[in-house]
């Protein structure tokens, strides 16, 4: 269920950013307030997305301090902040509905009922108007689902379910049309007003009227502060230093101009703010500061989302502080249930890409053909682009800290068995009968050794193709021969190419008829060891490969920047 959070205070105070020598930040001070909705607004490249990095403590500061309440932002208060990027990555075949069941089966507690989490889930459904779109795949580029903006409400749909009390929002109306991002906006206010949470966004080009539903706004400029204070009075800030914006004209898009005109307006803009912000008495500390020293606290919260003025003093802020740093775990649910759900949209995703009739076909004929040349799995334009499209999911999801990476690479392992033998189950079995390479007994036999080489194909990526000169591929290919071989009988050098064969080398007597044995054709081939000694070597690469594998992701840092 939805909760009215605390009043709470959060300040990020001189922050600074550089990389390598660029300072991406500079002495950036900012306020966000519960219950309002504060816009970070700024040319592109200003530094926006960097600052709710730093934030979100995905991105680590040069210099300065961000509080909670008066206290360091620590980590487990962090965790009651969610943080919607600019990119809507999800799994593309499945549902909204299915996706919101994903992210609540693993981001809410398991000791929460079921029937609890659906009502959460139906709440945010509502609150952010998507039930007409509920059992609509989110879709791709090949096929067509959820709109833009119903793909960004379900990202932002996916972060509350968790009922954050704060919410970052990158640039959340960036390719949606001026209606769609004023109902979103809307919408976010509403939801910050109602539940007094704290909404953070970054934002490009806001219309008139999505720029006045903003609390406060931060205008970043090359990355530092041009202006902070309440949305309101941010014009009057640049008529006291001459800049003034014609009647009836988008006030956003005016600060915008400015912010991006000559060196000597920027350089105004900059020093009024400078000049502002040393002011003891300035509008950014009576509305919003902590004073520096952190300790006493007054806010007036002057807005119209507020019906009375909120007051709140520091005995206020170290009691609410207390609640909010409520000890809580690292994972909200186990790994076995992890294990299971990242299992089941697996599985979902898979078979909704098999549901698309053409990709059966087409991933038919290319297992076909490569199959049959090298026993390899499928790899074509419809898994590339799962796979591909799978790793900024997993990045978002790890980010948030929804599943362990273990659960997620087990998952993901085992619940592509099914798809990964199937075509070459069937390869398999139509070329065991046509070419008459057996029995019953041999293709049970040779059937897992097959499946072993699919496993073991799969687990090569290709830049380590030079792997083929320790032959996986020779393992399992020398078991299955000699498997199938053992059981043929002798045949006549005559009839074959007698060059391949020692024993039919030397025959010059047409009258007498030499054998070539089975046993032949395996030294010939350079199979000479025990069956054993093929099938070893393949556990090794799927255990070696995956475990690799695992690693790589584990320790591997993902940048920010
Ligand atoms: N890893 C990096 N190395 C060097 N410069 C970087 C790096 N990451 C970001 N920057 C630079 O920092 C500046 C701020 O980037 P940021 O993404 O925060 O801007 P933004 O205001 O969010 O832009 P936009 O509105 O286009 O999203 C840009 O000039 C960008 O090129």
């Amino acid at each position: 269920m939805r909760s009215r959070s605390d009043d709470s205070v959060l300040q990020a105070r001189g922050i600074k950013v550089k990389v390598k020598d660029k300072v991406i930040l500079d002495d950036i001070t900012v306020t966000a307030k519960s219950g309002e909705l504060l816009a970070v607004l700024g040319p592109t490249g200003s530094g926006k997305t960097t600052l709710l990095n730093v934030i979100s403590g995905r991105l680590k500061v040069d210099d300065g301090t961000i509080t909670f309440n008066g206290n360091p932002f620590n980590k487990r208060q962090r965790r009651r902040l969610a943080f919607v990027q600019q990119q809507d990555v999800f799994f593309s075949k499945l549902t909204l509905w299915e996706t919101l069941y994903f992210t609540a089966q693993l981001r809410l507690p398991e000791t929460m009922a079921e029937e609890e989490k659906r009502t959460v889930i139906e709440e945010i459904v509502d609150v952010l108007d998507m039930r007409k779109c509920l059992h609509t795949i989110i879709g791709d580029i090949f096929v067509r689902g959820l709109s833009g903006g119903e793909k960004k409400r379900a990202s932002i749909a996916c972060e509350l379910l968790t009922d954050p009390d704060i919410l970052l929002l990158d640039e959340p109306t960036s390719g949606l049309d001026a209606s769609t991002a004023l109902t979103l906006m809307q919408q976010m206010r509403k939801y910050a007003s109602t539940f007094n949470k704290t909404i953070m966004t970054s934002i490009h080009q806001p219309s008139s009227q999505v720029f006045h539903m903003f609390n406060n706004m931060l205008l970043v400029i090359n990355g530092k502060e041009g202006y902070y204070g309440p949305a309101k009075e941010a014009l009057g800030f640049f008529e006291r230093i001459g800049l003034f914006c014609e009647l009836h004209y988008n006030p956003a898009d005016f600060i915008l101009q400015t912010a991006k005109s000559d060196e000597e307006t920027v350089n105004k803009i900059l020093s009024e703010a400078t000049r502002l912000r040393a002011l003891p008495t300035s509008t950014d500390d009576k509305q919003n500061h902590i004073n520096n020293d952190g300790v006493h606290y007054d806010v007036i919260n002057n807005e119209t989302t507020h019906e009375n003025d909120v007051r709140v003093s520091l005995l206020d802020v170290t009691e609410k502080d207390t609640v909010a740093d409520k000890p809580s775990q690292r994972w909200a649910t186990s790994w076995f249930k992890q294990y299971r759900m990242l299992s089941w949209r697996s599985f979902k995703q898979t078979f909704g890409a098999l549901r698309e009739g053409y990709a059966i076909i087409q991933t038919s004929i290319v297992t076909m053909v490569v199959g049959a040349l090298y026993w390899q799995i499928d790899m074509n334009v419809h898994t590339v682009r799962d796979i591909m499209g799978l790793k900024p999911v997993i990045a978002k999801e790890r980010a948030a800290g929804a599943y362990r990476l273990s659960a997620y690479y087990i998952a993901k392992c085992t619940s592509d068995l099914p798809l990964s033998f199937s075509l070459p189950t069937f390869m398999f079995l139509v070329l065991f009968v046509m070419a008459g390479l057996g029995g019953v007994p041999e293709f049970f036999m040779t059937y897992p050794i097959v499946l072993l080489q699919v496993l073991v194909s799969q687990t090569v990526p290709p830049w380590l193709f030079w792997t083929r000169y320790l032959s996986t591929i020779q393992y399992p290919f020398g078991s299955v021969s000699q498997l199938i071989f053992d059981n043929f009988p002798p045949f006549p050098c005559n009839g074959t190419e007698t060059s391949m064969y020692a024993v039919c080398k030397d025959v010059t007597d047409a009258n007498v008829t030499t054998y070539v044995q089975p046993s032949d054709i395996l030294t010939a081939s350079g199979i000479v060891l025990p069956v054993g000694f093929y099938i070893f070597p393949a556990f090794i690469f799927i255990v070696g490969f995956r475990t690799i594998g695992y690693l790589i992701l584990r320790f591997r840092r993902t940048r920010i920047l």
